[in-house]
């Protein structure tokens, strides 16, 4: 059911082999609204440096990681603990704890210099005191990351039919927050309303998700309501679109239902990096999405005031 996508030619000096690209892409985003990436250019040994930190981190005792905790940040950066977070409405906290963090200057990428998005997740991150190389490990990966998330916007843009600069000047401080993630095994009956990761749909444009080699634990939901699983992949990532993008296109782009249950036995690590636009912009319908018979379908907000609707709903339940 998902495509995979081989982005050797996604910086190609040839605009046909990016339409091509482009192509394949669209029907991806337009069925499915998730797909997987080769030949992406991050290379192997970040993530394996990436998921040393997050096992090294998430290891540390429970009051190490308490320092750092989310709802001391005035961002929500940092520690988020089993539980503390619940993406959806019905059920009763996600079973798995979190890091995240966002863009800090200087960045070691390309030419580059975004400065600090506004709004609720912007401002400094917060490190764990207690691994000294943490940092500079974690950024290797969050900057090549974003290096790609950066290549994939001109090519959703030609998917779109727009020109491929059209989210160049809504993705000038774009929003790119990572977060390493580990949900413990769940042996045994489970109930259906504590799971890794409730069903939800992600917040900003897109996804660039790393998953733990060899555990199956994601599952996207299809069009007859089936929770279809979505393995890792070797030398993949998956991209899968959010509501940003479903804003921005009608749903003519989806953003896909999707959830987490580690049923291994064996802990199980994943690195999201949920990529936005500014969050000054408006999510404004583009206008070759609507017409008289596909009217809009959402209210316009600023991206930036979605963000926090959905970090309140999820962190206040
Ligand atoms: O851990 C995963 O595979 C999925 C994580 C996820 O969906 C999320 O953090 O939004
Ligand atoms: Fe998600």
């Amino acid at each position: 059911m998902f495509a995979a996508s081989d982005l050797k030619n996604i910086r190609s000096p040839d605009v046909e082999e990016r339409k091509k690209l482009a192509d394949g892409i669209r029907d991806a985003c337009v069925n499915v609204g998730f797909f997987y990436v080769k030949n992406h250019g991050v290379p192997e040994a970040f993530t394996d440096g990436a998921l040393q930190m997050a096992k090294d981190f998430f290891d540390l005792p429970t009051e190490k990681k308490m320092e750092i905790l989310n709802r001391k940040t005035p961002n929500f950066k940092g520690y988020s603990p089993l539980r503390s977070g619940n993406n959806d409405p019905a059920g009763d906290g996600d079973l798995q704890e979190g890091f995240e963090f966002g863009w800090e200057e200087p960045s070691p990428v390309g030419t580059t210099t975004q400065g600090n998005a506004d709004g609720v997740m912007a401002g400094a991150n917060i490190w764990p005191a207690d691994i000294p190389e943490f940092r500079e490990t974690v950024l290797k990966y969050y900057y090549a990351a974003v290096d790609l998330g950066k290549a994939l916007f001109p090519i959703f843009a030609l998917a779109l039919n727009l020109p491929e600069v059209f989210f160049e000047d809504k993705t000038r401080h774009s929003a790119a927050l990572m977060k390493l993630l580990h949900y413990p095994p769940q042996t045994g009956p489970i109930d259906g309303r504590v799971i890794g990761i409730g069903a939800h749909t992600d917040w900003e444009c897109f996804t660039i998700l790393w998953q733990e080699p060899k555990i199956q634990a994601l599952q996207v939901l299809n069009s007859e309501k089936q929770w279809i699983d979505a393995p890792p992949i070797p030398g993949t990532l998956v991209i899968n679109l959010g509501d940003q993008f479903a804003r921005w296109t009608n749903d003519i782009f989806k953003s896909t239902v999707h959830r987490a249950i580690n049923r291994s036995g064996v802990r199980r690590y994943s690195i999201p990096l949920f990529f936005g636009t500014d969050y000054a912009v408006k999510l404004e319908p583009i206008p070759s999405c609507i017409s008289p018979d596909t009217p809009p379908k959402y209210e316009v907000v600023t991206a930036g005031e979605y963000i926090k609707s959905r970090l309140q709903a999820t962190y206040n339940h």
